[in-house]
C-alpha cells in the first residue's frame, strides 16, 4: 500500500510502542524506513519488544520512563534530540479502566488523568519546543477515542482526558502551524490489546460486544490504524492538522460509544470487574 522507504531518514517517538496498538504502529513505521524510539514505564517489556522488532534490521531505541513524571520527560526528549533528533512524535501512551464514577477515589482520577492529559502534553511541548528551537518542522499524532466527542460512561476519567488531548491537537495546529509542525489524531474503536481488554471488557471474550453491535459487525484491526498512522504521518498530506479522524465503523455514530450498557451492573459485577482489573494493574506493576 506505501512505497518502500517511505520514512527513510525519518525518526519518530512511539509514546507506550513496547506493547499494543503502539508497538504495532511503530513496526509498520519501522518497515517502512523509520528509526524508532519508543518509552514505556517497563523497560523490560520495551527491550524485548525492540529486540523482536529489530529481528529484520532496523533501528529502536528505548527509553524506560513513567510520563507523569516532566522532568525524566524533559530529559529523555533531550538525549532523544542530543543523539539525532526527531521528526515525529505519536503519542500512545494511555491508562484506562472501566468504573462507576461514584466509585473512583482522587488518586484512581488522578491515575488516569496524570497519564492522558498531563503526560501527553508533558511529551508533546519537549518535543515541540526543540522543533521550534532548531527551526524545523515536525508531525505530532495522538491516538485518542470517539468519546472525546460525545462522552464516555463508566470511563469518564478517560473521556474527559482524551478530549483535552484533542483540544491540544486543535490548538496548537494553529499555534505551531507558522513553524511547520502540524497535529492530528485518531479515535479508533476497539482493536483488542491484552492491556486494553483486561481493563475495559474484564472477564469476556475480546472484541465479543462490540463485534455483536458494531454496523460493519466487527472489531477493528491493527492493519487499519497502521495504514491510517503512517499516512497521517507521511509527507503525504502536509496541509492536513488540527484533524480528529475517527476509525470505528461507524459504532459511535450508531450506538454512542462503547459503554453504556454497563449501567445494568450491579455491585456484583462491578466489585468482580475490579478485581480483575487490580489483579492486572499488579501484574503490570511488578514488572515497572
Ligand atoms: C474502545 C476502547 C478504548 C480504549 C481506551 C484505552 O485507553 S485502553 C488502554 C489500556 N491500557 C492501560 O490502561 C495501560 C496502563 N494502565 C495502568 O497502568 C493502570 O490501569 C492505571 C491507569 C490504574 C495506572 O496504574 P498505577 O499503578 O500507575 O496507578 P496508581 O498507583 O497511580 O493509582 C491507582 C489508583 O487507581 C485505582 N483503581 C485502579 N483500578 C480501579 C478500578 N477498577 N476501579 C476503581 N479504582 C481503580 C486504585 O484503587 C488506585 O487508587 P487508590 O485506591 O489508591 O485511591
Ligand atoms: N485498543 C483499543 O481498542 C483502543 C485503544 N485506544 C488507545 O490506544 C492507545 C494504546 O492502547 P492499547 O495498545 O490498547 O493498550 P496498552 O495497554 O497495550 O498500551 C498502553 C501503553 O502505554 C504505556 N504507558 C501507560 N502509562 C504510561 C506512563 N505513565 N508512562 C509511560 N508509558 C505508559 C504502557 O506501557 P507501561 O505499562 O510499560 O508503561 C503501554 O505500552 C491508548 O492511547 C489507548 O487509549 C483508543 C481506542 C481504542
Amino acid at each position: 500500500m506505501f512505497s518502500d522507504g517511505l520514512f527513510d531518514g525519518k525518526r519518530i517517538l512511539v509514546t507506550g510502542g513496547g506493547t499494543g496498538l503502539g508497538r504495532a504502529m511503530a513496526e509498520r513505521l519501522l518497515a517502512l524506513g523509520a528509526d524508532i524510539v519508543i518509552c514505556g514505564r517497563r523497560e523490560n517489556v520495551l527491550q524485548a519488544a525492540a529486540k523482536e522488532m529489530t529481528a529484520k534490521g532496523g533501528r529502536v531505541d528505548c527509553y524506560g520512563l513513567d510520563i507523569r513524571n516532566a522532568q525524566a520527560v524533559d530529559e529523555m526528549v533531550a538525549d532523544i534530540f542530543a543523539t539525532g533528533g526527531l521528526t515525529g512524535l505519536l503519542n500512545n501512551a494511555a491508562g484506562n479502566f472501566i468504573a462507576r464514577t461514584e466509585d473512583l477515589s482522587p488518586k484512581g482520577f488522578d491515575a488516569v488523568a496524570n497519564i492522558v492529559m498531563h503526560g501527553t502534553f508533558y511529551v508533546t511541548q519537549a518535543v515541540g519546543k526543540r522543533w521550534i528551537a532548531a527551526g524545523q518542522g515536525g508531525s505530532v499524532l495522538s491516538i485518542v477515542v470517539t468519546w472525546v466527542r460525545n462522552g464516555g460512561p463508566f470511563v469518564t476519567p478517560s473521556a474527559m482526558s482524551k478530549a483535552a488531548v484533542a483540544a491540544m491537537t486543535k490548538s496548537l495546529a494553529a499555534e505551531w502551524g507558522r513553524y511547520g509542525v502540524r497535529l492530528n489524531a485518531v479515535a479508533p474503536g476497539e482493536i483488542p490489546t491484552e492491556g486494553m481488554s483486561k481493563r475495559l471488557n474484564p472477564g469476556e471474550t475480546p472484541g465479543a460486544r462490540t463485534a455483536a453491535r458494531n454496523p460493519m459487525g466487527r472489531v477493528g484491526t491493527m492493519e487499519e490504524l497502521q495504514n491510517l498512522a503512517a499516512f497521517l504521518l507521511s509527507d503525504g498530506c502536509p496541509w492536513l492538522t488540527g484533524e480528529v479522524i475517527a476509525m470505528d465503523g461507524a459504532q459511535a455514530l450508531a450506538t454512542g460509544g462503547n459503554f453504556y450498557e454497563l449501567r445494568e451492573w450491579g455491585d456484583a459485577e462491578w466489585k468482580a470487574a475490579r478485581e480483575r482489573i487490580e489483579a492486572v494493574n499488579a501484574k503490570d506493576r511488578k514488572e515497572r
